[in-house]
């Protein structure tokens, strides 16, 4: 368990002072994969590296376990930072030193003896998919694997915690998902803590079970990450949501009102339940009706689907409400009534 109570950090500047992180407060479970979203400037990154202590803290207590890291001093602090791998934006490989060398360099910190760094290294490298790269230098290598690059050597020592600072922000979107992948396989094979601060919904989306949002160096918002999505409450928190699902879908309705003038709409809103996955055709299959899909979107998350689909059921109007009926008492889709047929 990850628990901070009353963080804050104020950066001494020139006119005003800055608080970058207001007293934050925080609990985060072993092995979760949980997520910090905020703007530019709310605060994130600040956060993160208060977490090793990177940057200082002004105020406040970070517990990881049962290490007080606030009152560490500087021995007993690095020895802790082997527990607590973190990984950048732009990577910050050492550009002269080769993969397996980069991945080394941690170890060679530590005071691991070379062969078992050496049989380290090896295992790093196979996990990270990075196999038959061992001696190519960072310049020679994409994005994604400067990235597995980064993720092998923070997981050298073999920490408890893994921090993501933008970890996935300078990579094109098909790398990025091979990232968050590994990431994921990573949480699942090693048990580990992943907390992971990014500017983008969809990051948190496909990876997170957990997410907190920032705005002015305070958490506004927290939970888990599918209920955030389903029912968010804050407007910061509500355009992240449209970053993943659209937004115009309450304008749109007025049209589709007219379009489908004198029929049966019904918005069927999906959470978290694989099951009702096939629920559009067993419903026509099992009930006399048509079901015309008219607009929607579901997502996935690591907590099940979520996202609403806009349907027309046609048919026998006993057909009908028994297939409404269905929906509504048989599984966990919840039914909106749009609009009902004169
Ligand atoms: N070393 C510093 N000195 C002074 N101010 C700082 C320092 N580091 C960050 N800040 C300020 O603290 C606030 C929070 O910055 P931080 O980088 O943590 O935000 P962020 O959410 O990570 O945004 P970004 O994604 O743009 O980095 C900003 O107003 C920033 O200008």
């Amino acid at each position: 368990m990850i628990s901070i109570k009353g963080l804050r950090k104020v950066f001494q500047a020139k006119e005003d002072n800055i608080t970058a992180v207001d007293r934050l407060n925080l609990d985060i479970k072993d092995g979760e994969i949980f997520g910090v979203i905020g703007y530019s400037g709310a605060g994130k990154s600040t956060f993160v590296r208060l977490l090793n202590r990177l940057e200082e803290p002004s105020e406040g207590s970070i517990k990881i376990g049962d290490r007080e890291i606030t009152a560490l001093n500087k021995r007993d602090l690095r020895l802790a930072r082997q527990e607590i791998g973190m990984i950048f934006q732009h990577f910050n490989l050492l550009w002269s030193r080769t993969v397996k060398d980069n991945i080394a360099f941690p170890l060679e910190i530590a005071g691991v003896p070379k062969e078992e760094r050496e049989r380290r290294v090896l295992e790093l490298i196979q996990l990270v998919g990075l196999a038959g790269r061992e001696n190519a230098y960072p310049s020679q290598l994409s994005g994604g694997q400067k990235q597995r690059v980064g993720i092998a050597r923070a997981l050298a020592n073999n920490p408890k915690v893994l921090l993501c600072d933008e970890a996935t922000s300078a990579l094109d979107p098909e790398t990025t998902n091979a990232i968050l992948d590994l990431l994921v396989d990573i949480n699942k094979k090693l048990g580990l803590t992943i907390i992971l601060i990014t500017h983008e919904m969809h990051v948190i989306r496909k990876i997170c079970n957990q997410v907190a949002v920032m705005e002015n160096g305070k958490i506004v918002e927290q939970g888990e990450v599918l209920e955030v999505f389903l029912k968010p409450k804050q407007s910061v928190t509500k355009k992240f949501v449209e970053q993943v699902m659209g937004s115009g879908e309450d304008d749109d309705l007025e049209q589709l009102q007219s379009t489908y003038k004198g029929e049966d709409i019904f918005r069927l809103h999906f959470v978290g339940d694989s099951a009702n996955q096939a629920l559009i055709s067993k419903i026509a299959k099992q009930f006399n009706v048509d079901i015309n899909i008219l607009q929607g979107k579901i997502t996935q998350t690591q907590m099940g689907a979520y996202g609403n689909l806009i349907v027309q059921i046609n048919g026998d109007e006993r057909e009908k409400d028994n297939a409404v009926a269905f929906i509504t008492e048989e599984t966990s889709v919840e039914v909106e009534v749009i609009q009902r047929a004169n």
